[in-house]
């Protein structure tokens, strides 16, 4: 297509929303003008299902939740007044926490105020609030913020010792909506005993995001931490940035948590809309189908031109894969669903993996974010007539043609600066562009499954440990390889998995566990220190 004609197909197609500044830009998508129009009933049904849903529809229904997030930001459409109430009361007590804690009314126990922050937390409970503090953190944040998103304990220690003796002055916020999710668990019970190792009394630094009951809120509980802040069923994790499990760490960072809920209201507002080329969810989400022929056929890759936004493909990572990747539809028909997302942030990008996208195989679509205020304050010109802003500027718009010239299509988010109302307007829009293709492609969004085949093994491995532990240490006279435990275990068709743990037991000393080193690996000899 001209360039000229293009000029128009944009003009025709830009979507713009003048409150959030905020424009949707499907003209570099190769679908026909007729494509609207030919997906309106399907679209329609869409919406339709999206207003029952916050009308507190049972929209999962393998789990028998309603999907309440979109309340969260306007607690007047709560399907009861009681689960309103419970939403303002959420709302004013993370805001008093997180006050308290900045005037120094809750305090380290030193009596100083709390200078860091250290989240605990994994998946929806940690990806959100890593993508906020990110992105809107600044040298003027009020709290210095710390993740423990694994339960990888040499990562743990890297943020344990940047920490170092700030630890005294570390309010440790630890979020699970369920409570006991292990890795999470972990991290708690790691922090922990740093504070203890330091000669502090962790729960006089600790703070729980979790639902009622949770083991974690017993914990918190029976141990007297500072607080726990409520997370609810009817809020999916990976949809949770902006119930406590985000707000909380977003205030104490000292981050305006109302105008994140302000951006993410009016897009909501705006994405309510049946008018289909009124929603810019719904133009998403049209672009994704017609991109992946509804099948997830392309990837999707993410460049968002600002350094602030690179987490954001991490974050919509688990909420569209999650959400999408499915093996059975709302029929129980098998389908194979999903999208794949990746991403990092242009102009870096250029220099990594973009030479592929422009000349390699063609099995994605983009989306380019474009900010277009590159900072605070005035730039210096690298050159004559240009800054470094306009540079980004030029590559985003570089690539985006590069890539078209070689139908490679893409969609362009294009929103003024990064604020907080801006980043709550991203959220939510694509919270809806995830809800509204759910329905396209039939698909249950809000619920995960496939997780829990993971979790389920990881269970059977660890208790698989425990029983050889228990062997070697019975046995402690004589050596093992993995095939003489299987066996001795009465496991043999485990032998694979049994070598993986001897393996692992041996190259950690906690658990007093020696190896041989034979020719083949497989064949090395392990036993119990005497
Ligand atoms: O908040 P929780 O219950 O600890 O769960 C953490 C994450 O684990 C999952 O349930 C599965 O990975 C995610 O959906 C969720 O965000």
């Amino acid at each position: 297509m001209q360039k000229l004609q293009l000029w128009e197909r944009y003009k025709n197609r830009l979507y713009h929303h003048a409150e959030l500044e905020l424009s949707v830009d499907t003209s570099r998508m190769n679908f026909p003008d007729s494509y609207l129009d030919q997906m309106e009933p399907r679209l329609q049904k869409a919406f339709e299902e999206m207003a029952e849903l916050e009308a507190g529809a049972i929209a999962n229904p393998d789990e028998q939740r309603m999907v309440g997030h979109y309340w969260l930001r306007a607690p007047e459409l709560a399907p009861t007044a009681e689960l309103a109430e419970q939403i303002k009361a959420a709302l004013a007590s993370v805001k008093a926490f997180a006050s308290s804690v900045h005037q120094g009314n809750i305090a380290a126990p030193d009596g100083h105020r709390f200078e860091n922050l250290l989240v605990v937390g994994i998946g929806g409970s940690a990806l959100g609030p890593q993508f906020v503090a990110d992105s809107l953190g600044s040298a003027q944040d009020r709290m210095k913020v710390f993740f423990f998103d694994n339960t990888d304990p040499d990562g743990m220690d890297k943020v344990l010792a940047e920490i170092g003796s700030g630890l005294k002055r570390t309010l440790t916020v630890v979020i699970s909506k369920s409570g006991g999710t292990k890795e999470t668990r972990n991290g708690m019970l790691e922090a922990r005993q740093a504070f203890e190792k330091a000669g502090l009394h962790f729960a006089a630094h600790a703070v729980a995001v979790t639902g009622s009951d949770s083991e974690l809120d017993r914990t918190a509980s029976q141990e007297g931490w500072l607080g726990t802040l409520p997370m609810w069923d009817w809020v999916g994790g990976r949809t949770s940035v902006t119930s406590a499990v985000g707000l909380l760490p977003a205030a104490l960072q000292g981050i305006d948590v109302d105008r994140l809920l302000a951006g993410a209201r009016i897009c909501d507002q705006a994405t309510r809309s049946r008018s289909t080329r009124d929603n810019p969810a719904a133009l998403l989400a049209l672009s994704w189908f017609h991109a992946t022929a509804g099948k997830g056929e392309r990837d999707m890759v993410l460049l968002p031109y600002k350094d602030r936004l690179l987490l954001f493909s991490r974050y919509l990572q688990q909420l569209i894969m999650e959400s999408l990747g499915k093996e059975l539809d709302r029929d129980g028909k098998k389908v194979l669903q999903g999208i794949t997302v990746y991403g990092n942030k242009g102009s870096t990008d250029q220099h990594a993996y973009v030479q592929q996208l422009r000349e390699g195989v063609p099995n994605f679509f983009v989306t380019f974010i474009e900010v277009l205020k590159d900072r605070e304050g005035a730039s210096m010109l690298v050159e004559p007539g240009a800054t470094s802003g306009d540079y980004l500027s030029g590559f985003f718009q570089g690539t985006r043609s590069a890539l078209y010239e070689k139908d490679r299509e893409s969609v362009t988010i294009t929103i003024r600066e990064i604020s907080p109302a801006s980043i709550g307007a991203l959220i939510a829009l694509y919270e809806r562009a995830v809800g509204l293709y759910a329905s396209l492609i039939n698909v249950n969004a809000y619920h995960q499954p496939g997780v829990e085949a993971g979790k389920k093994a990881a269970g059977t491995v660890l208790k698989l440990q425990g029983e050889i532990l228990e062997m070697l240490r019975r046995q402690s006279e004589r050596d093992f390889t993995c095939a003489d435990m299987a066996m001795t275990l009465a496991r043999p068709e485990e032998v694979e998995t049994v070598f993986m743990i001897l393996r692992h037991l041996a190259a950690n000393p906690v658990h007093g566990v020696s190896a041989t080193t034979e020719e083949k690996v497989w064949e090395n000899r392990f036993r119990a220190a005497r």
